[in-house]
């Protein structure tokens, strides 16, 4: 999907929501757990009842990978569910990834070829020729962790290096990469008070925001400090949203709090 397809959606559905899909088998419905596959069955529920509302869907593969093949068969089906029934919907594999150069070319291969997910995240940590294999795929997009929403983005990502913290480094030395067009960044809910002076190095690229609902981030701040001119943001909830209940009805009481979200979203997106 394209930057222009993304915005236009975002425009469309009046909401710039992502649903994290992170499925834990203990948190779930239990009438689930007699389906045949009861991770998809789960997340099928959740799509269907929620896709009008928002523009994304993000897996974290963690809560696939600890399921062994199952949970890697279960991701399969929600990806290839989601490109066949809802092709408008922007897809994030939350994997975060990064190799060296040939390694992470086939990460690239297998988030963006096999299981045909629209964008990944990756660790900056080791560097250009760690990242640039990503980019060099046509209409996919790499989401680099900037300043993540944990307490120990403090322990390295804000600590000063050159005389600059370390993910305004990241910033600006990745926006110079070959190809950073595909670029977007993870900027924690928890740092909205960072946004401004995030936004003053790059004003245009799209933030993936987690941290709303369960960690306790702001929606209104995030939208304060940054929406750009294409809105950029894409802003995350996950058990917010897929635990807001455990009975029959559960697709039902996640759609109740993903429109709760949407229409805050609706209020920002007429603000800016
Ligand atoms: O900085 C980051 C980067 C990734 N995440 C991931 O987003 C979701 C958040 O889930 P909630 O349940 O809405 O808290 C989860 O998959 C994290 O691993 C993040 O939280 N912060």
């Amino acid at each position: 999907m394209t930057t222009a397809q993304l915005v236009s959606e975002i425009k469309r559905k009046k909401s710039f929501l992502c649903i994290g899909l992170d499925v834990d088998l203990n948190k779930i419905p239990q009438h689930l757990l007699k389906e045949n596959d009861p991770i998809f069955a789960f997340n099928k529920a959740i799509i269907d009842a929620t896709h009008h509302l928002c523009v994304a869907y993000k897996p974290n593969t963690a809560f696939y990978e600890a399921y062994g093949i199952k949970g890697w068969q279960a991701l399969e089906k929600t990806i290839n569910y989601l490109n066949k029934n809802y092709p408008e919907i922007f897809t994030i594999a939350d994997a975060k990834r990064g190799d060296i150069g040939n390694t992470s070319t086939m990460y690239a291969k297998a988030f963006f070829e096999d299981l045909a997910f629209d964008s990944v995240t990756v660790a900056p940590y080791m560097g250009k020729d760690s990242v640039e294999p990503f980019l060099t795929f046509e209409n996919k997009h790499t989401i680099l962790l900037a300043l993540t929403s944990n307490q120990g983005a403090f322990d390295f990502q804000t600590k000063t290096v050159n005389d600059k913290e370390l993910y305004k480094e990241v910033l600006e030395t990745s926006k110079n990469w070959t190809n950073s067009e595909n670029l977007m960044y993870v900027v924690g809910a928890t740092k909205a008070e960072y946004l401004a002076e995030i936004r003053n190095i790059i004003p245009n690229s799209f933030l993936l925001v987690p941290g709303v609902g369960a960690q306790g981030g702001n929606l209104q701040d995030v939208c304060k400090y940054g929406m750009s001119n294409n809105v950029g943001l894409l802003i995350n909830s996950s058990r917010g949203i897929i635990y807001a209940s455990n009975d029959v009805c559960f697709a039902n009481a996640a759609a109740k709090k993903a429109q709760e979200l949407q229409l805050q979203m609706e209020v920002e997106l007429k603000r800016y």
